[in-house]
């Protein structure tokens, strides 16, 4: 079967059938206002349609061998590159980010289907040294049950491969609930899991444009027994509410609010081109995206001028065009926070550079922007942006940008320049972050464990970490020996 971008799937995927419904709703390309499908906008029932399925089908997904899930897991991944240029560019339709981006991410989410059809393999228990002569400690990792995925818009098939392929892995059947702006890819993925062989029940997924009515299911039905979620601070923390009646294991992809140091030994062409990248992938729309930039008033102005000649070289449009690096936003809403962003830090004293106003392309496409002189005053100081305003801090000193740096409710990502030892471990070890990056913009790997602490987030995917958060721990005391 080869899955054609022109050729949407309009269907949901409940045990191992294509389910369609009365209502449904529909799916635009952000890049020109079209409609480019619809597809059933399900129901509280269906979701727990879906719950019953997946957990109907566990007992035997669990029975099954690791290297038989391995197998499949290999197969899907092997499914997936093989269609990675149909994928890409159903993903830039429905999302709208730059097809190059959209082939990375098609890699960068087979890359865990990949790793975890591997780690998959590797899912061992343990003896101990026992209490005594006539017992015998056993561990057993045991897969956790029923899994539930609730995933962006920003990141529309990895997000899901980063849940789902651990947790397949492990053994746990999965109810993916796609966020409503990006559903195709998910079903396109769960076409791919179809016809590689997957089992009726153990993929489903739930299409809805009422995501709160699907999220109470998925968070409060005993029968599912993790909830792992992607998307903003403030539904996560409903959600993780949600969970508590039901004592759920969750894990919680969270907001950021990234700082992006810049100090003064600090090879600072090295430094704009990491900025670039870290800002304005996915025109700033990923939670990982650098929020705010601290330089050091030693190199401030030759790093602003460094950063405005690069941003100017942006190409604005539509992502499947030629060339094209900035791709719209996701919706009016969004185009509407990088304004007011704007607005308030210039109304505060903020000094534009560049950009500054939605681009001549008009709908979402926005100019990639960047503001000098801006302030812990500012809005930009302590919400995220999601977009691409590069708001530029200066600071004096390495205690001064470490404090700047961590002064905000979110701990996700952090990245800094510098070439001095000392200062770089430092400051990489004052930073209370999840994650850090050294000399680099992106640090986003199937192999590394991807998560934040604070209001960032729980949790961890990606690297062997993140099957654990897929398994449960199963004590056994021999005893009578
Ligand atoms: N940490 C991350 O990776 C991401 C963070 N974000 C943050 O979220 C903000 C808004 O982006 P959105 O995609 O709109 O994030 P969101 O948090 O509103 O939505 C993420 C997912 O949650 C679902 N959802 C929303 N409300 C729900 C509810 N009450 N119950 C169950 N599911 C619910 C959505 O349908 C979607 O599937 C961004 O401005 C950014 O701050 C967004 C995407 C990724
Ligand atoms: O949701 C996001 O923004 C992603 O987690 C960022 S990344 O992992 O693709 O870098």
């Amino acid at each position: 079967m080869s899955l054609s971008a022109e050729i949407f799937i309009d269907k949901a995927y409940i045990d191992g059938r294509w389910r369609d419904a009365e209502r449904r709703f529909s799916v635009s390309n952000p890049a020109t206002g079209e409609t480019l499908a619809s597809v059933p906008d399900l129901t509280a029932d269906d979701a727990r349609d879906a719950v019953a399925a997946a957990e109907a089908a566990w007992p035997a997904w669990r029975r099954q061998t690791a290297k038989q899930r391995a197998a499949l897991l290999r197969a899907w991944f092997d499914a997936i590159m093989a269609h990675q240029e149909s994928l890409a560019r159903l993903m830039t339709l429905e999302q709208g980010k730059p097809l190059a981006e959209s082939r990375g991410e098609v890699a960068y989410g087979a890359s865990f289907v990949e790793f975890y059809a591997e780690e998959a393999k590797r899912m061992a228990g343990e003896t101990l040294p026992s209490h005594g002569a006539d017992k015998r400690i056993l561990v057993f990792r045991e897969p956790i049950g029923v899994v539930a995925a609730i995933t962006p818009w920003n990141f529309p098939l990895a997000m899901i491969t980063r849940k789902c392929a651990p947790a397949l892995a492990a053994g746990c059947p999965v109810v993916i609930k796609p966020a409503e702006a990006t559903p195709l890819t998910a079903l396109a993925l769960a076409r791919l899991a179809e016809e590689v062989g997957f089992p009726a029940g153990v993929l489903n997924v739930v299409t809805a444009s009422r995501p709160a009515e699907i999220g109470e299911v998925l968070t409060t039905d005993p029968r599912v027994r993790k909830v792992s979620f992607t998307g903003s601070t403030r539904v996560g923390k409903k959600l993780l509410a949600q969970c508590a009646g039901t004592v759920k294991k969750a894990s919680m992809e969270l907001g950021g609010n990234a700082p992006f140091i810049v100090f003064d030994d600090a090879d600072l062409d090295a430094a704009v081109e990491g900025a670039v990248a870290s800002k304005y992938r996915n025109s700033g729309q990923t939670c990982v995206c650098t929020n705010r930039l601290l330089v050091q008033s030693g190199v401030y102005d030759a790093f602003i001028e460094k950063l405005a000649a690069r941003v100017a070289q942006l190409k604005v449009g539509n992502g499947l065009d030629d060339g094209v690096v900035q791709g719209p936003l996701i919706n009016p809403a969004a185009v509407d926070k990088v304004q007011s962003h704007i607005a308030d830090a210039l109304e505060k004293g903020g000094r534009l550079v560049c950009g500054g106003e939605p681009h001549a392309l008009g709908g979402t496409f926005f100019q990639p922007t960047v503001i000098a002189d801006v302030t812990e005053a500012m809005h930009v100081a302590r919400e995220e942006t999601f977009g691409p305003l590069a708001p530029v801090f200066r600071f004096d000193s390495d205690e001064q940008a470490i404090a700047m740096a961590n002064a905000t409710e979110f701990g996700l990502a952090a990245y800094f320049y510098a070439r001095d030892y000392r200062r770089i471990w430092h400051v990489m070890e004052g930073l209370e972050y999840g994650m850090v990056a050294v000399n680099e913009g992106i640090l986003s790997t199937e192999l590394a464990p991807f998560g934040g602490v604070k209001e960032s987030g729980l949790g961890r995917e990606g690297s062997h970490h993140g099957l654990d958060e897929f398994t449960e721990l199963k004590y056994v005391c021999v005893g009578g020996l």
